[in-house]
């Protein structure tokens, strides 16, 4: 009988979920220490949160995982925040997700391939994934959301987690809302809403794995577009105009993958919240203003390491992608913003060029959205 009594403290823990960050940059620090507060509370996870670091060497010579792990703070990308002693930061991959069971991916997009490659093979059967990344790859064969990349790659399931989320903001547990998007399985979605929300982060689902991801996606381009208009000084109205026409861009271009992307998902966080905050406060608008300022003579990937010391933009690259998928397609014509962002970012036009092409050939291509 004793023995029994013994062994149950091993199954309970047994049965428990075990959650890794990938990622630890600005958004990635936020996520693993509103996680962190959760699993100290929630009786289903165990308290330990591993938090993979992709390492580096800081200006005082220490390696950045050990100094997160000394001081509970990720000195680079979240300075001054306490993430939760449970936070372990881990500079080995493999090592990070090998015990977990619930993988929380949320690096900078153009990283997330790679990463999938490393451990392709060495997670749990039993693990299922959510991504934080606002992005895409394109390949020949036409475009990837990083969550499709993430369940082909690993073969398991991936929901996504959006919204209205300037991450510094969140660290000061300002209210804020999000969107989990979902395929399937209610209940594995309702299990990351009860990961993540918190009384001043406020999660809810919906069915619609694509229309969320591309919502976050998107709104980065449209983000560009109104930073150019900051930088240029248009004032509000002009910037209103332009985060209305990508907003219809952001919504035709979803409908046209995939057709099964739900109109309401516009108007919950990822959506039309997203869209605002990003074009108010984001890194993407601070970096294209300033590029305007220049009047392009300075390009992003400078402006982007002397601005955000090693935080990366998303919407620049993403501009990219959205303008070789709007080539192959032969849609150009249909997304004056998208195309336009694009052409400036490379400095094929002028930032003054945003509202001009946005607004001319939105008048002729109205039709066709
Ligand atoms: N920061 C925000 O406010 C915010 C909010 C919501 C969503 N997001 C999204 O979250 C994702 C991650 O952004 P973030 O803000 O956490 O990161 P970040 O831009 O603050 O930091 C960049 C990260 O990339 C890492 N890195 C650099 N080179 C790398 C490499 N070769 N391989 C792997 N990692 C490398 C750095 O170590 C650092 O952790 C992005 O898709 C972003 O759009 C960010
Ligand atoms: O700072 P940005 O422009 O990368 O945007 C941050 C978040 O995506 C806002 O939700």
């Amino acid at each position: 009988m004793s023995s029994v009594f013994s062994m149950a403290p091993f199954f309970e823990s047994e049965n428990k979920s075990r959650v890794a960050v990938i990622g630890s940059g600005n958004w990635g620090s936020v996520a693993a220490k509103l996680i962190a507060s959760n699993t100290l509370k929630l009786p289903s996870f165990h308290d330990e949160v591993r938090m993979w670091v992709f390492e580096e060497t800081l200006p005082s010579g220490k390696k950045l995982s050990a100094v997160i792990n000394q001081t509970n703070e990720n000195v680079k990308y979240l300075p001054g925040i306490k993430l939760g002693k449970n936070v372990v930061a881990d500079p080995d991959l493999e090592h990070a997700v090998t015990d977990s069971n619930m993988l929380v991916f949320v690096t900078p997009h153009q990283f997330m391939e790679g990463i999938c490659k490393r451990i392709q093979g060495k997670i749990r059967k039993d693990a299922q994934a959510i991504s934080l990344v606002k992005g895409m790859e394109v390949k020949r064969d036409g475009p990837s959301m990083i969550s499709t990349i993430i369940s082909q790659k690993l073969g398991i399931s991936c929901c996504v987690l959006m919204g209205a989320n300037i991450a510094n903001e969140i660290a000061q547990e300002n209210f804020s809302e999000a969107t989990v998007g979902y395929r399937e399985n209610k209940e594995i979605a309702e299990k990351w809403v009860h990961l993540f929300n918190t009384p001043f982060f406020s999660v809810s689902s919906v069915q619609d794995v694509e229309g969320v991801e591309l919502c976050g996606t998107l709104k980065n381009v449209v983000a560009i577009a109104a930073g150019f208009v900051d930088g240029l000084e248009m004032g509000n109205n002009t910037k209103a105009a332009i985060m209305r026409i990508g907003l219809r861009e952001m919504k035709a271009f979803s409908k046209l993958l995939f057709s099964s992307v739900k109109d309401n998902t516009f108007f919950e966080s990822c959506g039309v919240a997203d869209l605002i905050t990003t074009c108010l406060g984001g890194r993407n608008r601070k970096c294209a203003e300033a590029f305007a300022k220049h009047g392009g003579k300075r390009s992003f990937d400078e402006l982007e390491a002397e601005m955000l010391q090693g935080q990366k933009l998303q919407g620049v690259l993403t501009a990219k992608e959205v303008h070789e998928v709007l080539c192959h397609r032969g849609w150009l014509e249909s997304f004056p913003l998208f195309a336009t962002v694009h052409e400036i970012c490379i400095r094929r036009l002028p930032p003054a060029a945003i509202v001009k092409y946005s607004e001319h050939t939105h008048q002729h291509s109205r039709a066709s959205l």
